[in-house]
């Protein structure tokens, strides 16, 4: 089979680009993350990060470290014929830095104008041409490639519309010095198509060929997709643009990035015109580094995209769901009510046992009652044979708002024994919780914070209607998320927690589903209800003891994978699972015959001395 070339070439400048004005410092896990998931979706260029003074641009002091990274230098290597990772240098010591770590190929930038120029490097046009062509003059003579960037192609912010013979003498400068290709840079994103139009015709009747050219635009006047299409018809094929549209101009305050790589990918793409890019693991990039940066994505399609991608996969589940309580239960199931203790309602359902936070005018916050009630509830369904679920849900807008702050009532900044016994009963709530033996489901029917929030990921399942969140907003407080720490970082892994953590921001609904935090969304009450029997319905073809064995596979492998406990457990795992008087006979002989079974009644005939093992 012969990989087809493609007809247009993006040159991914997120890294450096997207990322260089960025105030809060991205870390390099981050960024080296960003290009290994930009390499995945098939990006074939990717400018790394630059080698410039960590005064001039802190964000990328750290292009030392992300150029000395294995998963960087193995894009060096010799059998990545055909990509290109440039790097960008401002002078002759980024280059020796540069060709030191490895770099195969460096890019130089000089500004159209005079302005921009003494801004930007400190000089003035002629300068930074003579800077450029030593420093591409010296690149070529070590074998590394150059490319060259010339800024504010259309306009400068202190010196207004450039003059078009300025960007042709920048431009014949950089490609005589031996870059390969010239990228023009509308840096304040203000050119429009008969701009694009009017700048190439004047550079290729001047003798510079269209094939020696990139384009560079930014979005600041939303003109960059549609210049991008008139440099294409004028017969230009490669473009830079950076994922989720990152970036901006320091010099042009409200400037938006670089044209999202999203929204060139799927222009091209419905054109027919192939670019070697996997949109939807572009897409998802995008989606990604926008969370990682906190920051809403900039990319239209990239957006868009990722919206019909998590509405069709709902659809799916809740089809699935509503299909399963459609076909077998057309009403919901039927809970009957055991017992209102204060704060809470307890109701029962075949084997499964639902607990309801109810004390909505507070937000279902937890008293120390409430505390001590749910840790016995659970206690003794954790212990009870005909129990194999345990539901936990609430009544009103929120799921739980944590911890009790009731001016009267609550334990913080009491310190001593109050704050003893009150660690005792949340640690006694979530361990009893996180150690149970019987499969626990949080059903969020609204936003949870802080204590709420450790509730729900002590549990092994959750869902949540389309209005849930999840907040850890506890340093809004002062406070942390001490107790429940032990579950939130273990679920959410540690990144995504800390960033949970610190910034102490709602995590809606889509999110959590994005994340595989939660295992169905629901868009209203009704639906949520829905969702949970078509659950319920489900898990009724799952044993008890195979959930319980199954629970105890993922803790070992948590707590003590490829320790010797591991191996321990396992082996009593497998041992248990195999006797003869153990439920996997049961499943055995019923899958025999040809069977399906219910183990819900199967648990409910024990009970009534039916059911035989
Ligand atoms: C939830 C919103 C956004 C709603 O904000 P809103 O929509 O503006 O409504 P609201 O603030 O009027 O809240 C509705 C009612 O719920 C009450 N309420 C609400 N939360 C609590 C609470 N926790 N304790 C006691 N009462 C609470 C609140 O006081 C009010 O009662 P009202 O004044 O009408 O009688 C707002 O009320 C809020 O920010 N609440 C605080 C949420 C919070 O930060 N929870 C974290 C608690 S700390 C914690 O859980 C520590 C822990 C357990 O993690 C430590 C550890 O892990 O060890």
């Amino acid at each position: 089979m012969t990989i087809q070339t493609p007809q247009v070439r993006i040159v991914e400048v997120g890294p450096r680009d997207g990322l260089q004005n960025i105030r809060e410092k991205v870390p390099t896990q981050t960024k080296l993350e960003l290009i290994r998931r930009l390499r995945d979706a098939g990006l074939r260029t990717i400018e790394l990060t630059s080698v410039v003074s960590p005064r001039a641009i802190p964000q990328l002091a750290d292009c030392r470290e992300v150029l000395g990274h294995s998963s960087v230098k193995a894009l060096f290597q010799p059998d990545q014929a055909g990509l290109r990772f440039p790097v960008l240098v401002p002078n002759v010591k980024g280059l020796e830095i540069a060709v030191n770590h490895g770099v195969k190929e460096v890019a130089v930038f000089i500004s159209a104008t005079e302005g921009f120029s003494k801004a930007n490097i400190n000089c003035s046009v002629e300068q930074g041409i003579a800077r450029a062509g030593e420093v591409a003059g010296l690149a070529r003579k070590a074998g590394v490639a150059v490319r060259g960037y010339v800024s504010c192609i259309f306009r400068d912010p202190f010196d207004g519309p450039t003059p078009e013979a300025a960007v042709l003498r920048c431009v014949t400068s950089l490609l005589a010095a031996g870059c390969y290709e010239v990228s023009l840079g509308d840096t304040l994103g203000v050119g429009s198509p008969s701009n694009v139009h009017t700048l190439i015709q004047y550079l290729t009747s001047h003798g510079v060929p269209i094939d020696k050219l990139a384009g560079h635009f930014h979005d600041t006047y939303g003109q960059a997709v549609a210049n991008v299409w008139e440099a294409y018809t004028c017969g230009m094929r490669v473009f830079d643009s950076s994922v989720g549209g990152l970036g901006g101009c320091p010099f042009a305050p409200g400037a938006k990035g670089n044209v999202a790589s999203e929204d060139l990918v799927y222009m091209f793409h419905n054109a027919g015109i192939s670019t070697g890019v996997d949109l939807a693991k572009l897409v998802e990039t995008g989606e990604w580094i926008s969370r990682q940066l906190s920051q809403s994505n900039s990319s239209r399609a990239g957006k868009a995209l990722s919206i019909k991608t998590r509405s069709q996969t709902q659809t799916n589940t809740n089809a699935k769901s509503t299909t399963n309580s459609n076909s077998k239960h057309p009403t919901p199931l039927k809970w009957t009510l055991v017992s209102s203790p204060e704060g809470l309602q307890i109701h029962r359902n075949a084997t499964n046992l639902k607990i309801t936070l109810n004390r909505p005018k507070n937000g279902n916050a937890l008293t120390s009652s409430m505390l001590t009630t749910l840790t016995s509830t659970i206690q003794s369904a954790n212990s009870d044979p005909f129990t194999s679920r345990i539901i936990i849900t609430a009544t009103g807008r929120f799921f739980c708002t944590g911890m009790d702050l009731g001016r009267d009532t609550s334990p913080v900044a009491q310190g001593g024994s109050a704050s003893d016994a009150q660690f005792a009963r949340l640690t006694s709530l979530f361990e009893v919780l996180d150690t149970s033996p019987k499969v626990t489901i949080a059903v969020m029917n609204g936003p949870a914070f802080g204590g709420g929030v450790g509730l729900a990921f002590a549990c092994d399942m959750r869902l949540c209607a389309a209005g849930a969140a999840c907040t850890l907003s506890e340093v809004k407080l002062g406070l942390a998320p001490a107790t429940i720490s032990k579950y939130v970082v273990r679920e959410l892994g540690v990144a995504f927690s800390r960033e949970a953590m610190l910034s102490a921001r709602a995590v809606g609904a889509e999110e959590l589903l994005a994340r595989g935090l939660v295992s169905g969304v629901a868009k209203d009450g009704d639906e949520l209800v829905g969702l949970l029997d078509g659950l319920l319905i489900r898990l009724k073809a799952c044993s008890p003891g195979g959930s319980r064995m199954s629970k105890e596979l993922v803790r070992l492998a948590w707590m003590h994978g490829g320790r010797e406990e591991q191996v321990e457990g396992i082996k009593g795992v497998f041992d248990e699972m195999m006797r003869p008087d153990a439920e996997g006979a049961v499943g055995l002989r019923e899958f025999q015959a040809g069977r399906k079974m219910d183990w819900d009644a199967f648990v409910l005939g024990q009970a009534e001395g039916k059911a035989k093992l």
